[in-house]
């Protein structure tokens, strides 16, 4: 049996007429091209250098999104050689909670050491970004780059080849000679940490880096519902048959085109775990005890390409940390209750 959503809850924690009005201004952004060329006056920007999102040391030695307002990036791109008209090219992303609106601008064409400097900041590739940055700016540079990647890869109509126009806030694209409008896409994927009671199950495919797990994950096949989805997944990688699904979540991934993950948990008969790794999609895959999953999720590396642990999770930001850090709660809380540490 699927969970209740949960979503009520995040509506009902917002503050209700700030948010409204935040959604309503993105509305209007969205649609109204004159609107958002006059926001783009005083807009937040998010540069990206083929799609590297730009970084900034704070003065405690952590990292933040680089966030540079109009007046400012207009002056660095006249000290890098470049029309300040430039700008008009932004993505509208959002709203910051006073209101200003967010682009995202790809900046790939210049030169990247003299923007690093001039920005006082540096280029740094997503997934690498996901490790750095607090948590709430990570969805933030996500979307920028996905937005950007979706616009790059469809400046084409399919139907006749022509060239597709964007709108001013970067919400759709247009075939004026089909008439066909093209919007955002993402392909819904499933992912499911599945437990036997005691152990979770995780998996390895060849691309990850050295030592990385994560959940069994697979996108929907047309015509598909999340729960066959979920059953096929798990029946073609690992051979297992689960039950019990409980809902936990979802969120946008932008790889490797912009996915939608839907997040579950799943049972298996604990007399029935025996895996069967399909090895065209998976190095390995297998049973974890709380134990590894604890110190795992205590100590995640900093750098996903240096001083590798052993065996390590997704980051924090994935929705697959999320169901690991889910699993581990409820295994603690029944220790707990059956007097085990
Ligand atoms: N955010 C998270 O926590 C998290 C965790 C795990 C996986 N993911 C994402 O989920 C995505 C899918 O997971 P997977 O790799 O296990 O999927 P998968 O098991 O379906 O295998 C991927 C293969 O499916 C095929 N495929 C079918 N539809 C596709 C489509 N729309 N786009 C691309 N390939 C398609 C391709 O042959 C591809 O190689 C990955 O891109 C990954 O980035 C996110
Ligand atoms: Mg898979």
């Amino acid at each position: 049996m699927l969970q209740p959503f949960k979503l009520c809850n995040l509506v009902l924690s917002r503050s209700f007429s700030g948010y409204v009005s935040r959604i309503r201004y993105l509305m209007r952004l969205k649609e109204d091209d004159e609107a958002c060329r006059e926001a783009l006056k005083s807009g937040n920007f998010l540069l990206y250098h083929k799609l590297s999102p730009l970084l900034r040391k704070t003065s405690s030695g952590t990292y933040k999104l680089a966030s540079l307002k109009t007046s400012d990036l207009e002056q660095i791109l006249e000290n890098v050689g470049k029309d300040t008209h430039f700008v008009n090219e932004s993505f509208l992303l959002g709203c910051t909670d006073k209101g200003e609106p967010q682009f995202s601008l790809e900046v790939g064409d210049l030169d990247r050491s003299a923007l690093e400097k001039e920005c006082r900041g540096m280029f740094v590739d997503l997934r690498k970004a996901f490790f750095m940055l607090p948590g709430p700016e990570s969805p933030l540079a996500a979307k920028g780059q996905a937005l950007l990647r979706w616009h790059q890869t469809n400046c084409y109509c399919s139907a006749t080849g022509q060239p597709t126009v964007r709108n001013q806030s970067g919400s759709l694209r247009v075939c004026h000679s089909s008439g066909i409008t093209y919007y955002p896409k993402m392909a819904p994927v499933v992912i499911v940490l599945v437990s036997d009671g005691s152990r979770c199950l995780l998996a390895r495919q060849a691309m990850f880096p050295p030592g990385m797990y994560s959940a069994l994950s697979g996108f929907c096949d047309m015509g598909e519902s999340m729960e066959e989805a979920l059953h096929r997944e798990v029946a073609e990688e690992v051979g297992l048959e689960v039950e019990n699904l409980q809902y936990s979540g979802s969120q946008h991934w932008p790889f490797p085109q912009s996915s939608f993950m839907l997040a579950c948990h799943a049972t298996v008969n604990p007399d029935k775990t025996k895996v069967n790794i399909d090895k065209a999609e998976l190095e390995d895959a297998r049973w974890f005890t709380y134990e590894e999953i604890s110190e795992a999720l205590q100590n995640p590396p900093r750098d996903p390409r240096r001083d590798l642990p052993a065996f390590w999770v997704p980051p924090s930001y994935a929705i697959a940390n999320q169901l690991i850090q889910e699993w581990a709660n409820q295994q603690q809380l029944s220790r707990k209750l059956h007097g085990l540490k």
